[in-house]
């Protein structure tokens, strides 16, 4: 089988503190192997998963310290190939602006491939409630709750990506091909 990498471009967005900085950390390549444009002001983590197709590559830029919810500049959306969007799940404010980081990405971008996910679902104070998630419904794209923080979820917007992408809908990833599980420390 062909086992050549596949190499995507993925842009995050979402309003400062949802958690993008903390999902990214939770894959194994992508802390060591980061590099940073300071022109633009974005950090590009390379997040390889295995796959039954031979490894895919997401590119992740991730804008570094974004204050609020400032729109980003073209730089920043030209050639990309997938989009995902995140807001927090104890934030309403934060999904309120998703229809913004969706418009800023279609400003530039015209199809492609976006996953909208709600962060943070560790938390007990949830105010954005599932039965009010109804925006990516409307705009046919694909929605997961997760947690950074609990690695719940981690993989699943990254597999839906890759099957769009490569247009394999039995397309999976190895186990734990990618995570960064914390070590247990035994006593
Ligand atoms: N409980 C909980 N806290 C989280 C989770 N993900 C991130 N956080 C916390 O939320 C805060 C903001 O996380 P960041 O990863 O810095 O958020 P960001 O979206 O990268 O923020 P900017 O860099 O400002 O755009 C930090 O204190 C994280 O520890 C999660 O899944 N659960």
């Amino acid at each position: 089988m062909e086992l050549q990498i596949q190499d995507f471009k993925l842009i995050l967005v979402g309003d400062g503190g949802v958690g993008k900085t903390t999902f990214i950390k939770r894959h194994l390549t992508g802390e060591f192997e980061k590099d940073y444009k300071a022109t633009i002001g974005v950090e590009v983590h390379p997040m390889t998963f295995y796959s039954n197709y031979g490894p895919i590559n997401f590119n992740v830029w991730d804008t570094a310290g974004q204050a609020g919810n400032d729109s980003l500049g073209d730089g920043y959306y030209i050639g990309s190939d997938c989009a995902i969007i995140m807001f927090d799940v104890t934030s309403r404010n934060t999904y309120r602006n998703v229809p913004k980081w969706h418009r800023d990405i279609f400003r530039v971008c015209v199809d492609l491939p976006i996953v909208l996910i709600g962060n943070k679902v560790d938390l007990k104070d949830r105010k954005v409630k599932a039965k009010h998630i109804l925006y990516h419904r409307r705009h046919n794209f694909q929605y997961f709750d997760v947690s950074a923080r609990m690695n719940y979820q981690f993989e699943k917007p990254f597999v839906y990506l890759a099957r769009r992408l490569t247009g394999k809908s039995d397309l999976v990833f190895n186990e734990n091909s990618a995570l960064l599980i914390d070590r247990i420390v035994e006593s």
